[in-house]
């Protein structure tokens, strides 16, 4: 993997010199937080790379680091030890506003209580994504829809969050997460709040858009039937990356329904 020395140019330059397949290469990422009271190790040596269209999850018991991990490579949070390469960039390394940029412009999130502004309608959500990284009123305008097309909600794009159940409002994050066509999505719990049919309903709607659009998804999980629909389930335990099980081709399957 190629490192791109990224001292002034834009990430986005950056990003276009290197595209050897890998999206994220950590190697001994340790991240210890200290409340003055209590020390926690809550990632100690992280070593993993995730390719360009995989769908990974992440999995393990409650407290075993997963979110840090997701906010840590992600650049929400900022590591102590060890490196982050996104697309050969190490956002750590990057200005603030140029982090910032390659964030609205890279990467997309999709949490499990939506965060979504809930004064704006469907579409405003998804269309910000846009706006916040620089794109024209119409031209977003016209993007958001289509996003919302692609998750089956273009008939919601006016109703705001809480004209919409649970799971119209979770393909709504995915589509303002997928609308900027983003290197990598990262998902944090995205089934979490939702009952486990509509969560299967999500979960197929990701893995139809990885499969399709060839949109690459590190996701945060603990519910094993989301981890058995990605390609690699990562096993973490007390900081660390402890086992890592490929599913097999039945276990994912190919010939889901749109
Ligand atoms: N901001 C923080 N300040 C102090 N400790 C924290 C903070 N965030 C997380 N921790 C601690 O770090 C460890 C890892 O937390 P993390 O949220 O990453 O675990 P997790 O595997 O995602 O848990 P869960 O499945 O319950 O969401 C835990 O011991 C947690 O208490």
């Amino acid at each position: 993997m190629k490192t791109v020395r990224n001292r002034h140019a834009g990430a986005e330059e950056a990003h276009r010199h290197v595209d050897d397949g890998v999206i994220v290469q950590a190697s001994g990422v340790h991240k210890t937080y200290d409340t003055g009271q209590v020390r926690v190790e809550a990632l100690k040596g992280i070593d993993l790379s995730l390719r360009r269209g995989e769908m990974v999850a992440v999995m393990g018991p409650s407290g075993c680091g997963k979110t840090t991990l997701l906010n840590c490579l992600s650049g929400i949070d900022e590591i102590d030890e060890g490196q982050v390469l996104i697309e050969g960039v190490s956002l750590a390394e990057l200005p603030d506003r140029a982090r910032t940029r390659y964030r609205a412009e890279r990467m997309g999130f999709v949490f499990q209580f939506y965060n979504l502004m809930p004064v704006l309608s469907a579409v405003e959500n998804v269309e910000m994504a846009l706006l916040l990284a620089g794109r024209a009123t119409r031209e977003a305008r016209q993007l958001a829809m289509e996003a919302l097309s692609l998750v089956g909600l273009a008939e919601r794009a006016d109703h705001v969050p809480e004209e919409m159940s649970g799971g119209e409002r979770q393909r709504v994050t995915i589509a303002r997460a997928l609308v900027n066509d983003p290197a990598i999505v990262w998902a944090d719990e995205p089934t979490g709040d939702l009952d486990s049919e509509t969560a299967e309903d999500v979960t197929t709607l990701m893995r139809r858009l990885n499969r399709e659009r060839g949109l690459t998804f590190l996701i945060v999980t603990h519910d094993i039937a989301v981890g058995r629909r990605t390609d690699r389930i990562l096993r973490m335990l007390d900081g660390r990356v402890v086992d890592e099980q490929r599913m097999e081709e039945a276990d994912v399957r190919p010939s889901d329904p749109a």
